[in-house]
């Protein structure tokens, strides 16, 4: 599948986001810094990615995700949790990243800083209805198969 990508800094021009692998789900970004970006515990800020991607078909979004190892080592998340990316956005990729971690991380420039994955969507139409047709779980949730 090809996607339209503008890339708003040169930086990237012969480094365009990648998968890491073939099996890769995601295509890493990152951050288009002029300099280091020292985040202090609990701090987060918005770091440019340096590209815009637009995905146009309404049957797409992207997801921002953060790395792992970022995530699990360093405490180094996003300020949303998960960014969402419209089909019909067109401005530069964002990431906000947050220090969630008990100490100060400094993110370099040009490090790869998060992840993004392009998803199918389907745009559901809601049809009014004063009952639902019976299902096995019916209105039950939050543990009400048990635990073994
Ligand atoms: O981590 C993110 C999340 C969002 N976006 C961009 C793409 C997305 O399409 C747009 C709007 O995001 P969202 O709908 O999640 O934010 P909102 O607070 O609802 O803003 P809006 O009123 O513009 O929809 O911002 C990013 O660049 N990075
Ligand atoms: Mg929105």
């Amino acid at each position: 599948m090809k996607i339209d990508v503008r890339i708003l800094d040169d930086r990237l021009r012969d480094n365009l986001p990648a998968y890491a692998t073939p099996g890769s789900a995601g295509l890493d970004l990152r951050a288009c810094l002029d300099a280091p970006l020292t985040l202090q515990p609990n701090a987060w800020q918005l770091v440019p990615t340096g590209i815009a991607v637009y995905l146009q078909n309404p049957g797409y979004a992207a997801l921002l995700l953060p790395r792992s190892g970022l995530g699990h080592k360093h405490g180094i998340v996003l300020g949303n949790l998960v960014g969402l990316i419209d089909s019909d956005y067109q401005g530069q990729l964002m990431v906000s990243a947050w220090n969630r971690s008990d100490v100060a991380f400094t993110i370099e420039a040009m490090e790869r800083i998060a992840q993004l994955v392009i998803v199918p969507v389907m745009q559901a139409e809601f049809n009014v209805v004063e009952v639902f047709a019976a299902s096995e779980r019916g209105e039950g949730g939050y543990g009400s198969t048990g635990k073994v």
